[in-house]
């Protein structure tokens, strides 16, 4: 959204009516934030206007002098048919706009139709054309297989497939100016994905992070629209809303899924309107932020429950980012744990400790219900009892086993594939069971609990197969 212009491509005005021009561009700034408007009243310099310039929409009227509009549109369409044209017209002629249609006009009006048809006409054009953007964006991406400011997600450590997916996804997405929904669970980075999203926006304001879970609606109305002086006892000062203190930056309101539905309407004008009112006063301001939603919770499930509302769900997925849980990118876990080290040596004042071999075993075969932000806990609190050169294991043990109601049970899908395809004799079944337990002996360097883990069985059943085995 460079300098904060809307739509990030041009609007072209063309009209020999510099009159008609000006009440048209008043009324698309008004009512509908319109302010990348370029106009053109001579009808010989469309063309040449759109060469200059990124234009990715003309509203044309179609009795000009010099050129008519019908030949204005004909040039657009063979020179710049990726350009969207609406036809306006002085009058009401059925066959000229039949016809204007057939040359590939995306709309027609008439100067006398209500002003809202027009607007609401030419905000379904933008909308259109930037789909159509993020679509092309997103093609490029997927074939070149390339991000375009890796810098923007340093943060966030990661090799896995789907979270770079996510990445070239924000990144097609980061300028649009519709909400963007981050859904996925507790502490796996949503908010991180917040963050890179707003430094790719370009906006220049701060990003401002609301947590909505637990706000009352008249709370949640104060926190995000202000209130004026005296709205209501006690009010002795005004206060600006966090909507005001996210202008020209993003607005991030986290838990989205816990908002009641008085709320949920008043997010829904927020977002469709793009107008809002401080408690107490009764001038609408204008919302000048991105806003990015995010949520713990399934909204899919929560609209068809009827706890949600489908208007709202359908507008906040315009863009929708699902970010995966931590089982289900475990090669992510030894770089994170390598991070975590990393961090919280650092912030505790001492050497990054070495981890045993064997705790990158104990921790895929963990569920982690809260994702990397308990791997980030786990690992302060080793590093904060550690002492010698070699992380202890007994923290990251306990931590695990304090997961009460966590089944042992191995995270990798069992291995489809035939094991036993080129062995001609097929050992019997203990002599495969004391196998299994000498190799996860071995790869749990001679720790019992891990080993056990591995295995998915616990660690008094282990115990009696080793006794066997030896
Ligand atoms: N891929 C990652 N690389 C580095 N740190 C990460 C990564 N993912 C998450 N973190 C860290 O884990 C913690 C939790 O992340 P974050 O707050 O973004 O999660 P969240 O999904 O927004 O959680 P919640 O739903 O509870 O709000 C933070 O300290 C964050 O820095």
């Amino acid at each position: 959204m460079s300098e904060n212009l809307y739509p990030p491509f041009g609007i072209l005005l063309v009209d020999d009516e510099p009159a008609w021009i000006l009440s048209l561009s008043v009324s698309l700034e008004r009512c509908a934030g319109i302010t990348n408007i370029i106009t053109c009243t001579d009808s010989r310099e469309v063309i040449k206007t759109i060469e200059r310039q990124e234009i990715g929409l003309v509203i044309l009227d179609l009795v000009m002098p010099h050129l008519g509009g019908e030949e204005v549109l004909a040039l657009i369409r063979e020179q710049h048919p990726e350009i969207t044209t609406i036809v306006i017209s002085g009058m009401n002629q059925l066959e000229t706009a039949v016809r204007c249609m057939k040359m590939g006009a995306f709309d027609y009006y008439v100067k006398t139709d209500d002003e809202d048809r027009l607007i609401n006409g030419v905000m379904r054009a933008i909308s259109m054309i930037e789909l159509k953007r993020e679509n092309r964006e997103m093609s490029n991406r997927i074939l070149d297989g390339s991000l375009k400011h890796p810098k923007a997600f340093a943060g966030i450590v990661t090799t896995n497939r789907a979270m770079h997916a996510i990445f070239a996804y924000i990144e097609a997405v980061a300028q649009s100016p519709q909400p963007l929904l981050i859904s996925g669970e507790s502490g796996v980075g949503k908010e991180q994905i917040a963050q890179a999203a707003h430094v790719l926006s370009g906006c220049r304001g701060p990003l401002v992070a609301v947590n909505v879970a637990g706000l009352d609606d008249s709370v949640f109305a104060d926190t995000l629209f202000g209130h004026v002086r005296g709205a209501f006892t006690g009010a002795e000062q005004a206060r600006r809303g966090m909507v005001e203190e996210a202008a020209d930056g993003t607005l991030f309101l986290d838990e989205i899924g816990d908002l009641s539905i008085p709320s949920q309407v008043k997010l829904l004008r927020l977002l469709q309107e793009g107008e809002y009112f401080p408690l107490g006063s009764d001038r609408p301001k204008r919302i000048k932020a991105r806003v990015i939603v995010a949520t713990h919770q399934d909204l899919a499930a929560k609209q068809s429950a009827g706890t949600f509302r489908r208007d709202l769900y359908y507008r906040l997925c315009t863009h929708h980012i699902q970010v995966p849980p931590l089982r289900e990118r475990q090669e992510d876990i030894p770089l994170l744990l390598d991070h975590f080290l990393k961090e919280a040596a650092g912030a505790l004042g001492k050497k990054k400790p070495t981890p045993p071999k064997e705790l990158v075993q104990l921790l895929a075969t963990y569920k982690f219900p809260g994702n990397v932000r308990e791997l980030r806990a786990m690992v302060y609190d080793a590093v904060s009892i550690h002492r010698d050169r070699i992380l202890s294991m007994e923290s990251f043990l306990k931590a695990i086993d304090r997961q009460d109601g966590q089944r042992i049970e191995l995270l990798s899908p069992p291995q489809r594939h035939n094991l036993f395809g080129g062995i001609e004799r097929l050992p019997t079944f203990s002599e495969a069971a004391d196998l299994l337990v000498t190799e996860a002996m071995s790869r749990a360097n001679g720790n019992q609990s891990i080993a056990a883990r591995l295995l998915g069985i616990t660690q008094s059943a282990l115990c009696k197969r080793l006794k066997r085995v030896k």
